[in-house]
């Protein structure tokens, strides 16, 4: 029976190179673009078939920020799949965000110089707002709008005598001291994009000790700093192009500067080969680039631990019943 993966932001960036990538591997995928902007993932769905004519490609409506549209698209999957192999939890946002230069210049003369290239600590920040779900932007698209997407196919990712494999973008840029349990969608502070990589991390290592006993397993991933639109809102992409020379002369020194989404996808990739029950579910899959251009897959241990992670899963639960809750007062 044919394999189906499920990629969210498939149709921009690191999601698009991925499904090129996925589809190079094994030309008889079902390969399913979750999209909100379906314009775009008709654009994305012929770029792939013209270079994968027979690929079995499917579009899906999904906007991850809207809990009726990921009950909606769940509802989707269940009817059209008979299995859900892999799903990679891609789709992700950075609103508004503001570099430091000052911060910058000054870490440039620091031995935090690497670190800072390597997470954007210290010198990014971001202004989030509220979305018609009442949730905070960032949080909604990032993490919630996935975990209920989760939590709706569960009956389909935990199947007997098969293993399913759930995979998130996290990023180096998530920080344990810009995520707080008491405020978990970061409506407090000005780093809403660390804080929600953060509970990602937390939350994969929860689902895990959750749902590997029913075959299901996640792992997150870094794919490094990559030119895709997300970083094209930080600084604009004819200043990217000036500092091409500088960031491939930094690239000697981090490998994290894997720039192109193909070298952006290595890990995403590498984790599709692998049985996901011998991967670390402590650990995170980076995607690196060396000064000479190759690709590898480095794991590094996350900064998490076990209570943590419980105590934001069952909050995440209390948010999915509220949701769901408030969206049936809604519907009467
Ligand atoms: N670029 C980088 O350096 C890094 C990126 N990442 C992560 O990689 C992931 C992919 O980003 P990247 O490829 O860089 O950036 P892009 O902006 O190119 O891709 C983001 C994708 O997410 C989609 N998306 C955004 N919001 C929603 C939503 N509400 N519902 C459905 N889809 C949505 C976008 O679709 P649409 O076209 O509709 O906007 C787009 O397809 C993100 O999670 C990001 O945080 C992590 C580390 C570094
Ligand atoms: C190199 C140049 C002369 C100046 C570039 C400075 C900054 C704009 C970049 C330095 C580190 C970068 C970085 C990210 C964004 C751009 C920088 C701050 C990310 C935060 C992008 C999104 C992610 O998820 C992280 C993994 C990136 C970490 C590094």
């Amino acid at each position: 029976m044919q394999k189906v993966v499920l990629v969210t932001g498939a149709n921009s960036g690191i999601g698009l190179a991925l499904c090129e990538r996925l589809l190079h591997e094994e030309a008889g995928l079902r390969l399913c673009l979750a999209c909100r902007n379906m314009r775009r993932a008709e654009a994305a769905r012929s770029t792939l078939l013209s270079s994968h004519p027979k690929a079995d490609i499917d579009l899906l409506h999904l906007d991850v920020g809207s809990v009726s549209s990921v009950l909606c698209a769940a509802q989707e999957v269940k009817s059209r799949y008979v299995r859900l192999d892999c799903m990679y939890l891609n789709a992700g946002i950075m609103p508004n965000p503001q570099f430091d230069v000052r911060a910058f210049f000054k870490g440039l003369f620091s031995s935090n110089v690497v670190k800072m290239f390597a997470t954007a600590e210290g010198i990014l920040t971001q202004q989030d707002s509220v979305n018609e779900d009442g949730l905070q932007e960032v949080f909604a698209t990032n993490v919630f709008g996935h975990f209920l997407l989760i939590r709706e196919l569960e009956p389909m990712l935990c199947q007997a005598g098969r293993t399913s494999h759930v995979v998130w973008t996290s990023s180096s840029n998530a920080r344990r001291s810009a995520f707080s349990s008491d405020d978990v969608q970061h409506r407090r502070g000005t780093e809403p994009y660390a804080s929600s990589k953060y509970a990602v991390d937390l939350l994969s290592l929860a689902l895990n000790r959750q749902n590997n006993s029913q075959g299901m397993y996640s792992s997150v991933i870094c794919p490094g700093l990559v030119m895709t639109n997300l970083t094209y809102g930080i600084l604009p992409s004819f200043f990217w192009t000036l500092i091409m020379p500088v960031m491939y002369l930094i690239r000697i020194f981090t490998n994290t500067f894997t720039l192109t989404p193909y070298n952006g996808a290595e890990a995403l990739h590498s984790l599709f080969l692998k049985k996901p029950e011998t991967l670390d579910p402590r650990a995170k899959y980076h995607s690196l680039t060396s000064g000479m251009g190759r690709n590898y897959t480095q794991s590094h241990q996350m900064d998490i631990d076990e209570d943590m992670s419980d105590a934001l899963y069952r909050t995440m639960l209390e948010m999915e019943k509220d949701a769901r809750e408030r969206l049936k007062a809604g519907e009467k």
